[in-house]
């Protein structure tokens, strides 16, 4: 479970995210909406203890974030909206140093690294530099990083750009067995059809602050006059 309780974050006095409340339980996958410069990226940073919160809190299966960093770290995964990291790693160098990270023993890292990185299509590039990987290939190792310390959260910014649709089908099926066996899955997305068929619930959100949070059946309830999402979408977050 993730907890955002009345979070403020001002860049040199603008304010980015205003006092955003949100609750994402255990057991969902939760789309997180709205239009370039919402506040999407920020607000997972904070979660992620990449940027400073201003003001209010955020718990990660209870721990909170900036009092008790080390214990949120090892509740959840992040995939970044880029990639480029470690780039002068090899892949294998980077999901041993995962693995040692988390004190991951060498038969579980051997057999889901073999595994995931099989259904990838990158094991044969495990030897190479990260620095030579395409953008789809970066993120499939920092996801397969994720995947082999297989903690109860994951966090993911627009994890399916850039992936090709075998990639994007097994990602999005990966997501739905975690959120199946009870954990939390959050990501953010401009892809509404993918929102549509894989989550459970939407936050939308836009200047910083939250439109909507509940499941598309309850969006559409509310906005009985507009047909698709990307209608209801476009009204909710029209600035005009
Ligand atoms: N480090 C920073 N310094 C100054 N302003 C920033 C910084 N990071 C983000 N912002 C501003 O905060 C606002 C929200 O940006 P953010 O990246 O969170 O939006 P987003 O919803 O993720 O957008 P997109 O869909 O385009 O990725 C934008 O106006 C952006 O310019």
């Amino acid at each position: 479970m993730i907890e955002i309780k009345n979070v403020t974050k001002s860049f040199s006095s603008r304010r980015t995210i205003d006092h955003l409340n949100l609750t994402i339980p255990h057991g969902k996958i939760v789309g997180f909406l709205g239009p370039n410069g919402a506040g999407k990226s920020t607000t997972i940073k904070m979660m992620t203890g990449i940027l400073p919160i201003d003001e209010g809190t955020i718990t990660l299966n209870g721990y909170d974030i900036e009092k008790q960093p080390m214990e949120a770290k090892k509740t959840f995964g992040l995939v970044p909206d880029h990639p480029d990291m470690f780039l002068r790693l090899k892949g294998m160098e980077y999901l041993n140093f995962i693995g040692d990270i988390f004190n991951i023993p060498s038969d579980i890292r051997k057999e889901r690294i073999e595994r995931v990185t099989k259904q990838f299509s990158i094991y044969t590039a495990l030897n190479d530099y990260i620095q030579t990987y395409s953008h789809g290939m970066r993120q499939k190792i920092i996801v397969t990083g994720v995947l082999l310390h297989d903690p109860p959260i994951w966090i993911l910014d627009e994890p399916l750009t850039g992936l090709d649709p075998k990639s994007s089908y097994l990602l999005k099926e990966m997501l739905r067995e975690h959120a199946e066996k009870g954990n939390t899955v959050f990501f953010s997305s401009h892809g509404l059809e993918v929102v549509e068929q894989l989550v459970d619930e939407v936050a939308i959100i836009n200047h910083g602050k939250l439109l909507f949070y509940g499941t598309l059946q309850e969006l559409r309830e509310q906005n009985p006059s507009n047909d698709s999402l990307e209608e209801v979408f476009l009204e909710m977050t029209n600035d005009a």
